[in-house]
Parts: structure tokens; C-alpha cells; sequence
């Protein structure tokens, strides 16, 4: 159940949508040919799934939003980029050399004001974040996880922390081609997925759901959750 579905029906819808309602982007197409050129793996969101983070920022006035898992910063991009000016992103991303194609992306972007990348392992660099006074005078307004995926349960945990009434979290790749609904597999990535859904199925102060979608990145999809 959890092999990759890739149907090029989605990926033309997919075109489609971004041909009707995504503006020409030169910045976002340089950030993927710089991935490409520094050889990190093609698993940014999409240019639909970027848009809808935007969307969600704005949504909720954001003001500081966190992301666990950087990458090149293509999600980040996309989220900084509906932050007012004085607005600022904290992303997490493990792996130094993302971490630098992502520094450089997000410079040729205009956006090294806004945004700072911590370097390190999340559950490490989580605490830390925790303590710092901004952090506790200012929760954050939208949380954006999509690292490694048996620790879901672990950033949301760390999420909950790190937010107030009204924070919105969204927990990207959780269908996994279908596979979330096997409790049997041995996947460990599928076990992160269901334990982000007990996670915020059980927790007294979320109000979750969870969307399925396709797209060019094949059959995935995510939950997003209020925090009450
Ligand atoms: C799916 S990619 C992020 C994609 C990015 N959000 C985007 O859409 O452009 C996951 C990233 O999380 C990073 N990562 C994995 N485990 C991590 C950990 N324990 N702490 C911080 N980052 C981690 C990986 O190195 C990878 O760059």
C-alpha cells in the first residue's frame, strides 16, 4: 500500500492550477534549480501545497512562525513571504549543507531578515527555542512540521509548547499513499503518521482534521489543527 502512486492525470491538474491561479515565479523556479544543483532530494511541497501555506499564514495574521525542516527552504520561502515586515520565520533543518543551499535561496529571495535557520536536530534545538524570551512573550502563530517523520508526535508535543489559542499547526505527509490506515506495516514513517493522529485526536486543546490529496507529488497529505 505504500508504494509511491504517481498518476499523470494529478500532475496535469496540477499544472493546470498553477497555470490558472499561480503567478510566474523566476525567485521559487531558482530555488528548485538550486536544490537540483546541490543535489538535495525533490521533496519540497508543491507549488500548490507552498500557495496553501501562504494562504494559511495569512489566514491567521501570522507573525512568527516556526518550520521543522527547512530543506532548501521552498516551504519557507512561500510561509515568509506572507509575514509582515517586522515578521519573523525560525526554521530547523538538520542537515548543514540544506541548511546552506536554504541560506543562499532564501537571500536571492530578499528574506534574510525575516527568516533564521537553526541548524541541528530539532528535538534538540526545540527546548532551547522554548526558553528564549521572544518565544515566550510571542507563542507562534503558525507551526509547519515536515522533518523527520517518526517524531511527529514529538513536535507536536514541542508545538503545543510553542503556542497559544489560536495557533494553527499543520503535520505535512501523513497518508502516505494510503498506508496511515495499516497499523500492522513496519514503516516507521508510518507509525509517526498515526501517532501524529492519536496525538491530536486525544489532545484536550486541538481541533484537528486531516486532508488526503494528489497531486505532482503522487498521493499524500496532511493534517492541520487549532490549538484551543
Ligand atoms: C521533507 S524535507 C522539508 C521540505 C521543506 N519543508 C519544503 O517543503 O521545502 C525534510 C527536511 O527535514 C530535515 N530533517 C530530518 N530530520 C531532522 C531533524 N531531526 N531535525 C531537523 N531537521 C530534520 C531533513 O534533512 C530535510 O531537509
Amino acid at each position: 500500500m505504500n508504494e509511491n502512486i504517481i498518476n499523470p492525470t494529478w500532475s496535469a491538474v496540477d499544472g493546470y492550477i498553477v497555470e490558472q491561479l499561480l503567478p510566474k515565479d523566476a525567485v521559487l523556479d531558482a530555488v528548485l534549480e538550486a536544490n537540483k544543483a546541490g543535489g538535495l532530494p525533490a521533496i519540497d511541497v508543491s507549488p500548490t501545497q507552498g500557495k496553501l501555506l501562504h494562504m494559511f499564514a495569512k489566514m491567521v495574521g501570522a507573525r512568527r512562525i516556526l518550520e521543522i525542516g527547512t530543506l532548501g527552504g521552498y516551504s519557507t520561502i512561500w510561509m515568509a513571504r506572507a509575514l509582515p515586515e517586522d515578521g519573523r520565520l525560525i526554521t530547523l533543518e538538520c542537515e548543514p549543507h540544506h541548511a546552506e543551499v536554504a541560506k543562499a535561496n532564501i537571500a536571492s529571495a530578499g528574506l534574510e531578515a525575516v527568516v533564521d535557520i537553526r541548524v541541528g536536530a530539532a528535538l534538540d534545538i526545540l527546548p532551547k527555542l522554548a526558553a528564549e524570551a521572544n518565544t515566550q512573550s510571542q507563542p507562534f502563530d503558525l507551526i509547519f512540521i515536515d522533518a523527520d517523520k517518526p517524531n511527529n508526535a514529538n513536535y507536536l508535543e514541542w508545538a503545543m509548547k510553542l503556542s497559544r489559542p489560536g495557533t494553527v499547526i499543520v503535520c505535512d505527509n501523513v497518508i502516505r499513499n494510503g498506508a496511515v490506515i495499516d497499523g500492522k506495516t513496519s514503516d516507521v514513517k508510518v507509525h509517526g503518521s498515526r501517532a501524529a493522529f492519536e496525538f491530536q485526536g486525544s489532545h484536550p486543546k486541538l481541533t484537528a482534521t486531516a486532508l488526503q490529496t494528489v497531486g505532482s507529488k503522487g498521493y499524500d497529505g496532511f493534517t492541520i489543527a487549532i490549538v484551543e
